[in-house]
């Protein structure tokens, strides 16, 4: 039987959507965290110098979205038709975008910069969850199964879930706009084997 070794940081982060999807899969995974010390020797060994990357049948992979996509493609939950695939990979990347829109507020969030923290909130990431928060109530709406695409549970509903669960405890109110985004959110984070997890995984801030 394949063994799955990932490799991150101790936190969830670029990584966590990949531990869900195993998670959601039922299948056996090595949750290889790595302290900060340790990266500089690991680091050189690495496909682009940078963490996650998986590890199986003597292969090495990196990038967390195509480590997200070939792990849910493994386990049938990339989407059910190759358009659907395409549109999960669509907000997969819109995400993305999200992310960077939102950088400057998480950097200084995180301790990684100095600046003002409740200023970027307001100007900074409020707006990005307005414009992007907005996009994917249309595809939930749309779709209307409760999921994001399809009839069942995708990659991409772990990778939103997660970061709606984030904003709820660290930014609540950027989301009053968005109830279908929070009922998502328990949607997704009730799935029995997300839900075991969510309640066993180790405690990081971020
Ligand atoms: N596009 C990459 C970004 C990976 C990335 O930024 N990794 C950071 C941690 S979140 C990292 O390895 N930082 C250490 C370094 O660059 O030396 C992905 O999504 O996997």
């Amino acid at each position: 039987m394949t063994h799955y070794k990932l490799t991150y940081f101790p936190i969830r982060g670029a990584a966590e959507c990949a531990r869900q999807i195993f998670a959601l899969a039922g299948q056996e995974f090595e949750d290889n965290r790595v302290p900060r010390e340790q990266w500089p020797t690991l680091k050189p060994t690495t496909p682009f110098g940078q963490m996650p990357y998986l590890e199986f049948d003597g292969k090495k992979l990196a990038q967390s979205h195509a480590i997200n996509r070939y792990l849910a493609r493994q386990f049938g939950l990339a989407g059910a038709t190759a358009f659907d695939e395409a549109l999960v990979d669509s907000l997969a990347d819109q995400m993305k975008d999200h992310m960077s829109e939102c950088r400057p507020y998480f950097v200084v969030f995180a301790g990684f910069g100095e600046g003002d923290v409740d200023k970027l909130r307001r100007e900074t990431l409020a707006p990005a969850v307005l414009k992007n928060y907005g996009f994917f109530t249309k595809f939930l709406k749309e779709n209307g199964s409760g999921f994001l695409v399809g009839s069942s549970a995708t990659w991409v509903d772990l990778l939103i879930a997660q970061h709606t669960a984030d904003l709820l405890k660290n930014a609540p109110e950027v989301l009053d706009a968005f109830p279908e985004m929070k009922a998502h959110q328990q949607k997704v984070h009730s799935l029995p084997n997300i839900k075991k997890w969510l309640e066993n995984r180790p405690e990081t801030p971020f």
